[in-house]
């Protein structure tokens, strides 16, 4: 279908208003800029906007990348903003369901949603499964985060509230937005992706603090040693950050702390919160008093 019938800036241009708004006086309005006599362009917005076929190159460009992304931002927040309060659980792709890993990332998602809390995973097969599988058991809310990868697994069927990204970067602000801490067992680079951005959010302190725990002290265990001795001894991080994690072989312990440690974390944060208000208000009197 050939949608250009019209041409502004033809014959009698001069004598209409354009775009759906009636112009007082001759002229073509494009948005707030009003346009006559040679100015006029040769098609209407709309026109350019539903006309068929033409340069699709446009679509690989830099521009068009910014609108993708922006919209995953927002269908992500559209569909998270109302769950209530979740954590994200982490864990490799790869564990199989007869491995004892698979069995304590059942666990943590059924305590988690009896719990009341939401369970986000990557949506994806091993761990991110297990999780899922054990929130769906207990009749909970059910969080898969898909990504877009060349070797696309799909959603787990566990997932009930599924959303898919394109960029691993949207998909990882979701994962820290929307949750109240991480719990993380046995995992490769993925998940250590995910385990390091959290640290690295809370160091350097862009992101109030909130729990991680760490499950599986036979997996994780020589992590925490290199960064005990390697790392901080060497300085690399301070003694402090270490606290950062808490770690456990066990999904209740798991549960409990994320849930508690979140709990006394949002505590501390409002009472600062508070007090700092409470300071402005004091200053903002005694400027009003001049005193
Ligand atoms: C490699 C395989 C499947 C890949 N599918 C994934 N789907 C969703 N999320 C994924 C996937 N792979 C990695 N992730 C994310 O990283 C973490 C796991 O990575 P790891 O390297 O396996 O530890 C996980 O938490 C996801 O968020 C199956 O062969």
């Amino acid at each position: 279908m050939t949608r250009t019938t019209t041409t502004p800036g033809g014959p009698g241009a001069g004598d209409r208003g354009d775009d759906g708004v009636p112009e007082k006086g001759r002229g073509y309005r494009k948005g707030p800029v009003l346009l006559r006599g040679k100015e006029i362009p040769a098609q209407t917005t709309d026109q350019r906007l539903l006309a068929a076929g033409g340069d699709s190159d446009w679509v690989h460009s830099d521009p068009w990348r910014v609108m993708r992304i922006q919209s995953e931002f927002v269908e992500g927040f559209g569909a998270l903003a109302e769950v209530g309060p979740a954590v994200s659980v982490f864990g490799s792709a790869r564990t199989r369901g007869d491995h004892p890993d698979y069995a304590q990332a059942v666990e943590v998602g059924r305590l988690l949603a009896d719990a009341g809390y939401a369970v986000m995973t990557g949506g994806g097969p091993g761990i991110m499964e297990a999780a899922n599988n054990g929130a769906h058991q207990a009749g909970g809310t059910s969080i898969g985060l898909g990504i877009e990868l060349p070797f696309e697994q799909g959603m787990n069927e566990f997932v009930n509230l599924g959303v898919n990204f394109r960029y691993f970067f949207a998909r990882k602000t979701m994962f820290v937005k929307y949750a109240q801490g991480f719990i993380v067992l046995p995992g490769g680079f993925g998940t250590f992706d995910e385990l390091f951005e959290a640290l690295t959010l809370v160091q350097t302190h862009k992101v109030t603090e909130f729990p991680i725990v760490l499950v599986g002290s036979d997996y994780w265990g020589g992590l925490l040693e290199w960064l005990r001795t390697a790392v901080a001894d060497r300085g690399m991080i301070g003694r402090a950050d270490l606290d950062l994690l808490h770690i456990t072989d066990s999904p209740a312990e798991a549960v409990a702390y994320v849930i508690e440690r979140g709990r006394a974390l949002a505590a501390s944060e409002r009472e600062a919160l508070d007090e700092l208000v409470e300071d402005q208000q004091d200053a903002a009197g005694t400027a009003a008093d001049g005193s």
